[in-house]
């Protein structure tokens, strides 16, 4: 008698692959052979410049743009929660933290309260979305991300508005879920120090991938030192170091990364 076993899914594959994508909008080329995979569990952060295509790598991701060269490859079934730069809503439109989660969800009125508390602005919920602070709205935009139960979650620029405490509270959160749900995290940034100590892997984009690998890697990577002159790996590592005391930070390091020449 013969049986057969389905293959056992494979958890760490990618929730999203990019292989040698390149984007165009007229004749300008906003992104050039891209290569790289977002994984459960993992963040991975996108740092670069003014006008690097950070934004527009997110939207490919997102499936908002497409490529004219290169395959992207989803998870079937992929959920992903989006957590934009920033949200215009309507000053004479009255509308509570509630209310704005309950804006084309499905999510019923237990599950909002239950994301808003995860994200520690249950109190919040009443209140009007035009009162909230830069960082209150952060978070009430991560909480709607959340209600979607993604398996990846894109974040632009979500430090924004919010100072440095805020910040290191925000990234302290983001890798809780990234612990609890198991999904996998893209962040944009362009302000480096607390995202560096924050993430598990870095690309530094300008328009094409300049370098890559773990925060360490990246920041002794001279192609890193070009684009942030004045960030060198000694002040990197006051902020890697309090996450990591195994390390000899001041120490040569094997390069895991890869990057190439402008
Ligand atoms: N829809 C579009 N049509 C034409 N050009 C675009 C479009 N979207 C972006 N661009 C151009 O593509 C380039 C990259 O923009 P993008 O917003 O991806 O950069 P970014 O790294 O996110 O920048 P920032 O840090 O300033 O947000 C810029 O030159 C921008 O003007």
């Amino acid at each position: 008698m013969s049986q057969s076993f389905a293959a056992p899914p494979d958890t760490d594959a990618p929730l999203v692959a990019l292989r040698d994508v390149s984007v165009r909008f007229g004749t300008q080329t906003v992104l050039e052979e891209i290569d790289l995979a977002l994984r459960p569990g993992r963040i991975l952060t996108l740092l670069g410049p003014n006008g690097a295509g950070k934004s527009t790598l997110a939207r490919v991701i997102l499936g908002i743009v497409t490529p004219h060269q290169g395959q992207v490859t989803r998870r079937p079934g992929l959920r992903i929660g989006y957590m934009p730069q920033r949200i215009k809503l309507d000053d004479s439109l009255p509308l509570t933290a509630d209310g704005f989660l309950a804006l084309g969800s499905a999510g019923a009125t237990r599950e909002r309260r239950n994301a808003l508390a995860r994200v520690g602005v249950a109190h919040l919920r009443r209140r009007a979305v035009q009162q909230l602070s830069g960082g209150e709205m952060q978070r009430v935009l991560l909480a709607r991300a959340l209600l979607r139960k993604p398996d990846l979650l894109v974040l632009d620029e979500p430090a924004q508005g919010v100072d440095v405490a805020g910040q290191d509270a925000l990234y302290g959160l983001l890798a809780e879920v990234r612990d609890e749900f198991g999904c996998g995290i893209l962040l944009i940034s362009h302000d480096l120090h607390l995202v560096m100590a924050a993430t598990d892997d870095v690309i530094c984009l300008h328009r094409h991938i300049c370098c890559s690998g773990t925060p360490d890697v990246v920041s002794r990577d001279p192609a890193f030192r070009d684009m942030f002159p004045g960030h060198t790996a000694t002040n990197l590592a006051l902020y890697t170091h309090e996450h990591d005391h195994e390390h000899d930070l001041q120490g040569n390091i094997d390069c895991a990364g890869h990057h190439h020449d402008h």
